[in-house]
């Protein structure tokens, strides 16, 4: 059975690349495809907008419209987009694959809440590199424990609008849990003026805006006498594109709940 797939945002950076992405998987069919109610794109062919040629799937402002002909949603919007999408593939019981960054613990909230009754699967980042780099960081940040300081850098392209990245975040997130620390309590975004003394257990971002770089996330731990440094460098959106399409795919066939890329690549042991 093909996974019927739905994308938003398809005239987005993200959106474009899942249209290739989708056209370049095997058991999956672009079911939908769709843009902002007031887009000019309404109506366009999404595979001729994606650069692949006709396919035959034309651009709808209206998720309600289209909902019921999709298994499942592959959403890489903004946070307001991705939230009305979830309240309705909530009520039409559509599984959910979330790319979006940059929500707020409220917004978090509500796609918890909703993933009590569709299965979700959100993740900051769909490569596998990125996953398979939260796993060095958790062994890393347990080795090296409190000798080292953490700061963690990316960059992203000019048209990025939300920082730090939510990549940059869910790797705080690992090494802080990996060390018994609190993200919120010892997250330090940015220094400037008169800062003091760097203190041991804070965990530093820093994010850098330029050009087109996809995305590159370096985390250094430095010691008195030595550093590591544990480096992911996107070179091609198909990486994260070719990640939501497998998610999508793993999804169709489970129950609701909130997933993440580490269940579907196996990499969690407590959800095998
Ligand atoms: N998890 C992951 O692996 C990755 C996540 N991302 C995240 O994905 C998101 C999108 O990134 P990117 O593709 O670069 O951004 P883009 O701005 O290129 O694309 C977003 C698209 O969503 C559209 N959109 C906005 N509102 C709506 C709406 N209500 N209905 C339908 N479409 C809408 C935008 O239209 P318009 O331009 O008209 O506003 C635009 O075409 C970001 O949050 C980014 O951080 C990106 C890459 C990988
Ligand atoms: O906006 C992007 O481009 C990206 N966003 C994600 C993030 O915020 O971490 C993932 C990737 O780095 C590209």
């Amino acid at each position: 059975m093909s996974v019927r797939i739905g994308i938003t945002g398809v005239a987005g950076r993200m959106g474009r690349t899942l249209v290739e992405a989708v056209a370049a998987a095997d058991g999956v069919t672009l079911a939908a495809a769709l843009e902002r109610p007031d887009s000019s794109l309404i109506g366009a062919d999404a595979g001729e907008l994606a650069g692949l040629g006709k396919n035959g799937v034309a651009v709808s402002g209206a998720l309600s419209e289209v909902i019921d002909s999709m298994d499942v949603l592959i959403d890489f919007t903004i946070p307001d987009a991705t939230l009305a999408n979830v309240a309705l593939c909530a009520e039409h019981g559509v599984a959910m694959v979330i790319g979006t960054t940059g929500f707020t613990a409220r917004q978090q909230q509500q796609i918890d809440d909703a993933a009590g009754r569709i299965a979700v699967c959100k993740a900051s980042n769909f490569s596998t590199g990125v996953n398979l780099c939260f796993k060095l960081l958790d062994m890393a940040a347990r080795v090296l424990g409190d000798d080292v300081d953490i700061e963690i850098i990316e960059a992203h392209h000019r048209h990025k609008i939300d920082a730090p990245s939510g990549t940059a975040l869910s790797m705080g997130g690992v090494v802080a849990n990996a060390l018994g620390r609190d993200l919120a309590e010892v997250a330090i975004y940015g220094r400037e003026g008169q800062t003091g003394a760097r203190e041991r257990e804070t965990i530093g971002f820093a994010t850098v805006r330029a050009g087109d770089v996809v995305g590159d996330h370096t985390v250094l731990f430095a010691a008195d006498g030595e550093r590591i440094e544990i480096t992911h460098k996107a070179s091609s959106r198909m990486s994260f594109g070719r990640g939501a399409v497998r998610a999508a795919r793993w999804l169709a066939t489970r129950e609701p709940g909130l997933y993440d890329m580490q269940d579907v690549l196996g990499l969690k042991a407590d959800r095998q």
